[in-house]
């Protein structure tokens, strides 16, 4: 089901699905895991990062992200002030303990992890580590996915320098893209790059890179959207929106500036009048 909803819903990353369905079924189906499974998503905004953590909670729990089971974390809005950052710990790791020790199949969604105080990130680590039980919970089949827009520049360039060189964007390899974004950001101090102190003790068992999205891949964000709303697609409201879209670097318009987001609200402005 993972694999099927990602093939047919997720447009433009080609990267995503293998890695993701890999990684979740892998884990899903090892009964010996020796830590729980640590995901990283990284990309340009829009570009459908908890679009993918959706259908992921959906192969997993009948409810989704509805599920009990889930747990969702945005960074600015769960943990806003710096100087609560003590208290913040506090809640958020017996927070952590309290569900895995009521379901050890729990799923914990972090928002903007790169707005995340880093003393916080600290206070999740010993739960991604390999312990067999920390104070008699195991956290072995829990699952951890992160997002952020860190390193999303250096995926675009990448992604760039193959549509400069006539390449077809599909033909980019995981393994490329991972060698660019270690280099430039998973390894370099300055980069001030939030989990560094994650990567250092390889917490993280997944990155996973979003691309920028096309014109094409907005259109057919729109296309879905017209159609999930039960109206007709009109090709002519449909191109009027994806041209709305601002779309970078300023010379070729490739990418667009907010990927498949505010799709959604520019419809509205046509079709619910
Ligand atoms: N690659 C994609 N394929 C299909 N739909 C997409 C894709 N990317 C985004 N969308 C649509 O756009 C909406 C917004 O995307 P999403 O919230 O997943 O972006 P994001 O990468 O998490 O952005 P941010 O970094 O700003 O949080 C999604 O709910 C989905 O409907």
């Amino acid at each position: 089901v993972l694999q099927e909803n990602l093939d047919k819903k997720l447009f433009g990353q080609h990267l995503v699905g293998k890695v993701v369905v890999k990684a979740v079924k892998g884990f899903l189906n090892n009964t010996k895991a020796k830590k729980p499974l640590a995901l990283s998503l990284h990309g340009w905004t829009g570009t459908g990062k908890n679009f993918v953590s959706k259908i992921i909670a959906e192969s997993i729990y009948k409810r989704g992200l509805q599920s009990k089971y889930v747990h969702q974390f945005v960074a600015t809005l769960h943990f806003p002030h710096a100087h609560s950052i003590n208290l913040y710990k506090d809640q958020l790791q017996s927070w952590i303990r309290g569900n895995v020790s009521i379901c050890p199949r729990s799923l914990f969604i972090f928002d903007e992890m790169d707005k995340m105080h880093a003393g916080l990130i600290d206070s999740i680590k010993p739960f991604l580590d390999y312990y067999e039980f920390l104070d008699g919970v195991s956290y072995r089949q829990a699952i951890f996915i992160f997002l952020s827009n860190a390193g999303a520049e250096k995926i675009t360039e990448v992604a760039l320098d193959f549509w400069r060189n006539g390449r077809r964007r599909e033909d980019i390899q995981l393994t490329e893209m991972q060698n660019a974004l270690s280099v430039s950001v998973f390894n370099n101090k300055n980069s001030g790059f939030w989990h560094s102190t994650l990567i250092d003790r390889n917490l993280i068992d997944y990155f996973v890179p979003f691309l920028p999205l096309e014109y094409k891949h907005v259109k057919m964000c729109v296309r879905v959207e017209i159609e999930s709303r039960g109206y007709v697609v009109d090709e002519d409201i449909l191109t009027r929106i994806a041209d709305e879209m601002t779309y970078f670097p300023r010379e070729e318009r490739i990418y667009s500036d907010k990927g498949c987001k505010t799709v959604d609200a520019k419809l509205d402005y046509y079709y619910d009048f």
